[in-house]
């Protein structure tokens, strides 16, 4: 499963984890300006805003899990399994294929506000990109520099768009169930609780914390709604971009995925396999994986934005350990 957020500080941080129980080959990829992007029912965009993010990339084309563009404007695919619907072809709208939805609107859209005009009339169709690459089931996540995020679910009705006051995004159930769970936990606090219980008897706060004591910490995506929303809530907000980035990593990391604990078929275990951060007003992008967490970064611009060929980094597959004597 995975967990998207938009961590709003003096910049605007965007990304997720990525947990699932095998990789696909997907490497830090650079889309710049002048790559084509052709489309199966939409015309091509022979020159579009460059992108940076995660992909897999099939024929020379940039299966993007999730990335961002040089206006600021962040995207994420999340697993939506079970719920997500996408539709044949429909000459009454815009049609745009799962796998194109990322490009379709980071190639174009500076903002959230203009990704959702970008969503009216927008029929996401089921078109595979080859045999062997099938449709997925998810829903995504935007996150901008104006620190706006919606979440975008199709769903049987239709595409469904809503603003994202939490700024996080995990899987089942839908949004507004996930919103709704939320009032189970409105009395979790970093701070002392208050004894509401028994008022008139002093009860012993026997550890610190026990205000979280009733926040989920399991590996499903409900639990990790609530846990991460909790934690992005909470987080300060960093002095300098090296302590951003640190405050976001460690919300990502409360609800990473040790390997063993995530079984999804015998003997097979779901874990987080990366974990992206891209920084939405410099183009820097900062990633680190399960055998290595130290944090690599790759600069936007430092590709030749102006450029026709994508440009791909292979992400670390070892710890680099500091031995200190
Ligand atoms: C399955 C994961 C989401 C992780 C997750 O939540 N897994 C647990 C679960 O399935 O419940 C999603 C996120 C992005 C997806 C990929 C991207 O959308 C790009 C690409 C799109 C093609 O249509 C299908 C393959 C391919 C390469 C997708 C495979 C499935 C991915 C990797």
């Amino acid at each position: 499963m995975c967990t998207g957020i938009l961590y709003n500080s003096s910049n605007h941080y965007f990304g997720r984890n990525l947990d699932l129980e095998i990789t696909f080959g997907q490497e830090v990829t650079v889309t710049p300006r002048n790559y084509e992007f052709k489309f199966r029912e939409v015309p091509a965009m022979k020159s579009h805003l460059a992108l940076i993010g995660m992909a897999m990339v099939a024929d020379n084309y940039p299966l993007y899990f999730d990335a961002a563009n040089e206006a600021g404007l962040g995207m994420a695919g999340l697993a939506y399994s079970g719920n997500a619907v996408y539709n044949p072809s429909n000459p009454k709208m815009t049609n745009v294929a799962s796998f194109e939805f990322i490009p379709y609107i980071l190639g174009q859209a500076k903002t959230v506000a203009e990704a959702k005009e970008l969503m009216k009339n927008l029929n996401i169709t089921n078109e595979a990109f080859s045999k062997e690459t099938q449709p997925s089931p998810l829903h995504w996540i935007l996150g901008d520099k104006t620190g706006a995020s919606i979440v975008v679910e199709p769903d049987a009705d239709g595409l469904h768009v809503y603003d994202n006051p939490t700024h996080v995004l995990t899987n089942n159930p839908s949004f507004p169930q996930q919103l709704l769970n939320l009032g189970n936990y409105a009395g979790i606090t970093p701070g002392e609780p208050k004894n509401t219980l028994l008022p008139d008897i002093d009860i012993n706060y026997y550890s610190r914390s026990l205000g979280t004591h009733n926040l989920p910490g399991g590996m499903d995506s409900e639990g990790r709604f609530v846990k991460v929303a909790f934690a992005l809530q909470h987080a300060p907000k960093g002095k300098s971009e090296d302590e951003n980035v640190t405050n976001y990593f460690h919300v990502l990391e409360s609800v990473a995925q040790p390997k063993g604990l995530d079984e999804v078929a015998p003997n097979s275990f779901e874990y987080t396999i990366y974990s992206d951060c891209m920084n939405l007003e410099t183009g820097m992008y900062y990633y680190n994986t399960y055998e290595d967490n130290q944090i690599a970064a790759v600069d936007m611009h430092k590709e030749d934005l102006d450029g026709s060929e994508l440009s791909s980094y292979a992400t670390k597959k070892s710890q680099t350990i500091n031995y200190q004597n």
